[in-house]
C-alpha cells in the first residue's frame, strides 16, 4: 500500500474504466477519499451498492469541489458538457485528466473551459474489455498496460509527474506524447481493429446464403475474437469514430489499398506473396508476446456488466 498521492479523487462517470480506477485507487491506497459522480441515478446507486466510493453525487460540480484529482471517465463525446459544468467548481491547483480513447478532440473540447491554475493533462489507459457499466470494473485492469498522457507544452512537469505516479501505482507503464500523434497511433492499433470487427460481424449477420444460426453454431475462434470486439459499447465507439475521423479515414484508406493487394494475390494465385505477408505478420504477433503485451484467454466474462 502506497501513501495516498491525493486527498480527494473525483471520478465523473463510473462505468468500466471509472469503476476500475476506483477499485485500483482503493486497493493501492492512492486517495484518502473517493468521490463518484454520474448522470444516471440508477448507475450512481449501483456504484454505491458496489462500495466504489466514499460519497456519491448526481451534480458533477458539487462532486469536484475540493478535489485535487478529477478524472473524466465518460464517453469522449460527453467531455465538453461535463467540463463546462464542473469548470467553475474546480479547486485551484487541481489536476484534471480524462481517460478518453481519443485525445485531439478532448483537448479541443475541454481545454477552453479549464480555469487558470488548474492543470489539465489528458490521458488514456490502453486497457479495457468489451464490457461496460459499474459492475464491469476490476482493480487489476491497468496492470502491465500502457497509459498515455498528452500534456500541453506549458503544463507544470510536477503535475504530470504526480499523475504519472498515480498510473504507475495502478500498475501501468506511462508514456507521454503529442495528442495528434496519439490519435494516429491509436487509429491503427485500436480503432481500426474495432471498426473491422464491427464490419465483419455485420457482414456475417447480413449473409443470405449462410444462416445466422450457422454463423453462431460453427463460429471458430477467429470469428469469435471478432465478435468480442464487436460487442463493445456502441456509444463509446460511435464517439471514437466521430472524434478521430481524420486519422481513422487515413488508416482505413491504407487498409483498403492493402486489402485490394491481398485480393489480387488470391485472385492470381500468388502463393509466394501470400506466404511472405503471413510470415511478416506472424513475426509481429511474436514481438507482441515477447514484449509481454499479449493477453490470451482472459476471463473477462467474470466482469460482465449487469447494467
Ligand atoms: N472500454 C474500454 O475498453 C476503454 C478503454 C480505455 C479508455 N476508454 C474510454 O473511457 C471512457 C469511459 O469508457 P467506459 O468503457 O468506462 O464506458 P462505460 O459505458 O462503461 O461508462 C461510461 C460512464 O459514463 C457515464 N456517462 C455517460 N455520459 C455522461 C455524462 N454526460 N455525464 C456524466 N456521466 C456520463 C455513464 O453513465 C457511465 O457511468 C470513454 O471515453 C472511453 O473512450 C474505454
Ligand atoms: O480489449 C478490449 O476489449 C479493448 O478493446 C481495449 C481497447 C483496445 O483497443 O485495446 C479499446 C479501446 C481503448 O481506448 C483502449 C483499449
Amino acid at each position: 500500500m502506497s501513501d495516498p498521492l491525493f486527498d480527494r479523487l473525483t471520478l465523473i462517470g463510473i462505468g468500466l474504466i471509472g469503476s476500475s480506477i476506483a477499485l485500483a485507487a482503493r486497493q493501492h491506497g492512492l486517495a484518502k477519499e473517493i468521490v463518484v459522480s454520474t448522470r444516471s441515478e440508477a448507475t450512481l446507486r449501483r456504484a454505491e451498492e458496489l462500495n466504489l466510493g466514499d460519497s456519491y453525487y448526481l451534480d458533477a460540480a458539487q462532486a469536484v469541489e475540493g478535489a485535487d484529482l478529477v478524472i473524466l471517465c465518460v464517453p469522449v463525446g460527453a467531455n465538453e458538457g461535463v467540463a463546462r459544468w464542473i469548470a467553475p467548481a474546480l479547486k485551484q491547483g487541481a489536476i484534471l485528466t480524462d481517460v478518453g480513447s481519443t485525445k485531439g478532440s478532448v483537448v479541443r473540447q475541454v481545454q477552453p473551459h479549464v480555469p487558470a491554475g488548474v492543470h489539465f493533462i489528458p490521458g488514456h489507459p490502453i486497457a479495457g474489455t468489451e464490457h461496460s457499466g459499474p459492475d464491469a470494473g476490476f482493480a487489476s485492469l491497468f496492470e502491465n498496460r500502457w497509459c498515455i498522457l498528452t500534456p500541453a507544452a506549458d503544463i507544470d512537469p510536477a503535475a504530470t509527474e504526480k499523475l504519472s505516479a498515480f498510473w504507475r501505482a495502478c500498475g501501468s507503464n506511462v508514456d507521454t506524447m503529442d495528442a495528434d500523434h496519439h490519435d494516429l497511433v491509436l487509429a491503427i492499433v485500436s480503432h481500426l481493429p474495432h471498426i473491422i470487427a464491427y464490419n465483419i460481424v455485420g457482414t456475417a449477420a447480413d449473409l443470405e446464403t449462410v444462416t445466422s444460426s450457422e454463423v453462431i453454431k460453427y463460429s471458430a475462434s477467429g470469428f469469435r475474437d471478432f465478435t468480442r470486439l464487436a460487442a463493445s459499447d456502441p456509444t463509446m465507439w460511435r464517439d471514437i469514430c466521430l472524434s478521430n475521423k481524420d486519422a481513422i479515414l487515413e488508416m482505413l484508406a491504407r487498409f483498403s489499398e492493402d486489402l485490394s493487394a491481398l485480393q489480387r494475390a488470391i485472385r492470381w494465385g500468388d502463393g509466394d506473396g501470400l506466404f511472405d505477408l503471413f510470415t511478416r505478420t506472424r513475426g509481429i504477433r511474436r514481438s507482441i508476446i515477447e514484449a509481454g503485451q499479449e493477453t490470451d484467454a482472459p476471463d473477462f466474462g467474470r466482469h460482465q456488466s449487469k447494467s
